[in-house]
């Protein structure tokens, strides 16, 4: 289906930067609004329930899936994590650009949802960074930054998968490389609709 906001995801090894990038970009741009996904893990640090997460029970998250309430989900890390229908579906009706921060197998299914998801993948500038990052981070335990490594490079192979690549050395690089994906996806699609208004009126379509 046509609708009139844009949907992007941004996926990444954990620790490669892409909560940083997302929310800088949302710093920059009122016009994209972040997407608070439901997880089972437990809040960390700071996190507040309805903020960075809607932290669920694991029967609250099976009532949702059984519901089908959410447009994809996956489990991640050991942990299931899951990104609401409704709202993503009411916001980009409502013409609203959403960003999405998920992990590989949930911006697939996104694309399978919406083929106008634009799909993008930050990689760390090394493996010995990615670590450094998640360690400099110290917001999770070693066997948790373990765990996240081994995953990154599964995660990382599916990059090829995605719409955009941009590796994340320099920060304000990267960003800047977000941001043009971001205009360009806009420019794109406003200058489709106007072609396709123009066509219809030709054609006395209303
Ligand atoms: N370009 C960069 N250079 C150096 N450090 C960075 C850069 N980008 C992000 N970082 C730092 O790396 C750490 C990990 O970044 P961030 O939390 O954004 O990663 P993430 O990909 O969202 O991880 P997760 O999936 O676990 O949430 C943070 O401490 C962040 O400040
Ligand atoms: N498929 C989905 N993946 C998600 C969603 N929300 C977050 N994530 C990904 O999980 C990992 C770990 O996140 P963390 O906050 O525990 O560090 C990371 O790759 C996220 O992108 C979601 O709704 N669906």
């Amino acid at each position: 289906m046509d609708y009139p906001g844009n949907l992007f995801v941004v996926s990444a090894p954990s620790g490669a930067g892409k909560s940083s990038l997302v929310k800088a970009l949302l710093e920059l741009d009122s016009h994209v609004q972040p997407s608070v996904s439901h997880t089972t893990r437990a809040p960390r640090g700071q996190e507040k329930h309805g903020r960075e997460y809607f932290f669920a029970s694991e029967q609250e998250f099976d009532a949702m899936v059984a519901a089908n309430g959410f447009v994809e989900w996956a489990n991640v890390h050991g942990r299931r994590y899951g990104t609401s229908r409704k709202v993503i579906e009411e916001r980009v009706a409502q013409g609203a650009d959403v960003v999405l921060e998920i992990d590989f197998q949930g911006a697939l299914q996104i694309k399978q949802a919406f083929a106008n998801a634009v799909l993008v993948f930050v990689l760390p500038p090394s493996w010995d960074e990615l670590r450094a990052r998640l360690e400099r981070r110290g917001e999770d335990a070693p066997d948790v930054i373990d765990l996240r490594l081994e995953n990154a490079a599964e995660e990382m192979a599916q990059a090829s998968k995605f719409d955009f690549v941009i590796i994340n050395e320099v920060f304000e690089r990267a960003l800047f490389d977000l941001k043009t994906i971001v205009h360009a996806q806009r420019l794109k699609y406003a200058a489709q609709r106007r072609a396709r208004a123009e066509t219809f009126e030709s054609l006395n379509i209303p």
